[in-house]
């Protein structure tokens, strides 16, 4: 039973106009995405969340380095692992970023004020609208966290097939303010001659969804970016994988 007021969908939003767009393009970007005093109200809650950084280790495993891993192992301990996560980057998939995860979280503490977004996005209202634009009327739940990409953090080429969930479209719904455009940190999109076919720019309340499977990435931050990166990202799922 949802605890808190839903967030709205921006009513205006032609969704079958953004329908034909990701049938032809494979991905589609949605501006003004929430109602625009919601999208503010989320803005503010993502902010003071207390993240993890994730990255994965030499086995592929993402492991969770929370503020009390930090004071357990030391901060010259995680500097070292965070290092070996981005050598592996040279050869295979890796990423370091910060990361909170809305549906772990949600049963420890479903009344706290960020589950809002929680959910709203395992929402039907969510869901079907998601569904409409992908031209999936089937979607059955939602796979997500929220995540915030520092200066020098980054996600190298994948294209989000996953072993066990059935992932019917990416999403990313972005709560970034102010981006200069060589800060990095677009979500770009390749081709098999390794060039960047797009390369979208953090924003704020877009909601962008793109095709599974699709090689992307995300560019490294610039160390020298002000903005913090923030977005809401994950995966819509069909059928019996459903959260
Ligand atoms: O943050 C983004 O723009 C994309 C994230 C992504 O590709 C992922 O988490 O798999
Ligand atoms: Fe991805």
């Amino acid at each position: 039973m949802a605890l808190h007021p839903p967030l709205r969908i921006n009513s205006d939003l032609p969704a079958d106009a953004f329908a034909a767009r990701f049938a032809q393009d494979g991905y589609v970007q949605i501006p003004v995405f929430l109602a625009p005093e919601d999208a503010e109200s989320v803005a503010g809650l993502l902010e003071p969340l207390t993240w993890n950084i994730v990255a994965p280790d030499e086995t592929a495993e993402t492991l969770v380095i929370s503020p009390d891993v930090i004071k357990k192992f030391g901060e010259a301990q995680v500097r070292q692992f965070l290092q070996s996560a981005i050598r592996r980057a040279a050869r295979t998939f890796s990423f370091v970023h910060m990361s909170y995860a809305l549906q772990d979280e949600y049963p420890r503490a479903p009344q706290a004020a960020i589950h809002r977004a929680t959910e709203f996005l395992e929402s039907r209202a969510f869901l079907d609208f998601g569904g409409r634009v992908i031209g999936a009327p089937e979607v059955a739940g939602v796979r997500v966290q929220a995540s915030y990409y520092r200066p020098g953090d980054f996600l190298t080429v994948h294209d989000d097939s996953h072993r066990k969930d059935h992932r019917l479209a990416a999403f990313t719904l972005g709560f970034t303010r102010r981006w200069r455009p060589d800060w990095g940190g677009q979500l770009l999109f390749h081709d098999a001659e390794g060039n960047v076919t797009r390369g979208l720019a953090p924003g704020f309340n877009v909601l962008t969804l793109f095709k599974v499977p699709t090689p992307h990435s995300v560019a490294q931050v610039a160390s020298y970016a002000e903005a913090k990166r923030l977005s809401l990202t994950g995966w819509l799922l069909g059928g019996q994988d459903a959260a």
